[in-house]
């Protein structure tokens, strides 16, 4: 049988993880990657890594599916004895008192007793906790440990932005679009808008602990700890701001007095790619595209559950096409 020729739009996390899925799924189908960008210069490179959804406002179940895979993916990479991942514990504090749902894929999860907010709360707004366990996949190593895979399965790479989809009809039987931001000239999707985020990593090491609230978070990683965050929506500005930076690092230790010794090493923007949804289907109008982009600021938590509904989705195409 003729093996099916599928183009993966996009290197950050999810055109790679994507790719990877549809090799999976369709062993004999030839898989290209074409992307302007590679790690380590994708959004996906700039993402703390934790494993919580945020600034994504899809339906829920749907998230803490998507979660769950990605969860039991971690979990795998680990047993390998991969670096960049591992469980972390941590407190999440809020001004209003509000369960999410999504906290069941959560582990050790103790909602805290008014004596026990007595002693974390660091701010008059803070109202109300839950102490539970996570995870942290950083994004870089993931990547690069997802490619090798891809590469030895025969994937090919190609090194170049795409203006317009058509030019891939005539070389390829299903294009995958996994372009993020990129959606909204690529597609011309405007309901797609970036989330401008700032962070600084920080080096403490006797911080082990995670700590986020309504502003700030401060998140652990192998040996940093990534300090947050902003989020402004429709800003395109990746500059570094220094006043916002120095707000970032103050509003941090408020929450996690221990931060003041903290070592600065770096700072960093990128931009969310946001969106109402997460746009992962077949396209109805271009038939032999699918889509799966506008993951806000869930795109690693979210990665593997989207990756193997991306390859499903592909599989039905070229089925469709075999019967042709
Ligand atoms: C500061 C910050 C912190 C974050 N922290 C977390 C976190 O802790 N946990 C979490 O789950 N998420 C986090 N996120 C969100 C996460 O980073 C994104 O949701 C995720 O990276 C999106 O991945 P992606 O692969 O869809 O897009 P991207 O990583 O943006 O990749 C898009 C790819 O498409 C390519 N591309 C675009 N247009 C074209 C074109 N026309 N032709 C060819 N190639 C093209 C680009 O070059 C790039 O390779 C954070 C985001 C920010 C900004
Ligand atoms: C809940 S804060 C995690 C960081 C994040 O996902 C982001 O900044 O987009």
């Amino acid at each position: 049988m003729v093996s099916p020729k599928i183009a993966v739009i996009g290197a950050g996390i999810n055109g790679v993880s994507s790719a990877l899925a549809i090799q999976e799924k369709i062993p004999n189908a030839e898989v290209t990657i074409i992307s302007e960008k590679f790690s380590p210069n994708t959004t996906s490179d700039v993402a703390a890594g934790l494993i919580e959804p945020y600034l994504c406002d899809d339906d829920v179940n749907k998230i803490i599916r998507w979660t769950k895979a990605t969860i039991h993916r971690i979990q795998e990479y680990m047993a390998e004895g991969n670096d960049g991942a591992e469980e972390m514990s941590g407190y999440w504090i809020q001004s209003v008192k509000e369960v999410p749902k999504w906290l069941e894929v959560m582990k050790n999860v103790n909602v805290l007793s008014e004596q026990e907010m007595k002693q974390i709360a660091k701010r008059p707004e803070h109202k109300f906790g839950v102490f539970y366990s996570t995870w942290y996949l950083e994004p870089t190593p993931y990547i690069k440990w997802e490619t090798e895979k891809f590469l030895k399965n025969g994937g090919r790479i190609v090194q170049r932005k795409v203006e317009n989809i058509r030019e891939l009809d005539k070389d390829f039987d299903v294009i995958v679009n996994c372009s993020g931001l990129g959606s909204k000239k690529l597609v011309g999707d405007n309901g797609i808008y970036p989330t401008r985020g700032q962070i600084i990593k920080v080096s403490c090491p006797k911080v082990k602990h995670f700590f986020l609230d309504d502003q700030y978070y401060a998140l652990l990683n192998d040996s940093t700890i990534t300090l947050g965050g902003t989020k402004d929506q429709h800003q395109w500005d990746v500059t570094v701001n220094p006043k916002l930076a120095q707000k970032i690092f103050e509003g941090n230790c408020v929450n996690v007095p221990s931060l003041r010794s903290a070592r600065i090493l770096s700072h960093h923007v990128d931009l969310r790619p946001s969106r109402a949804t997460v746009r992962l289907e077949i396209d109805s109008k271009l038939g032999k595209l699918v889509h799966n982009y506008g993951h806000g600021g869930s795109g690693i938590t979210l990665h593997w559950g989207c990756a193997l509904e991306c390859a499903a989705l592909v599989e039905q195409l070229v089925a469709k096409r075999a019967k042709l």
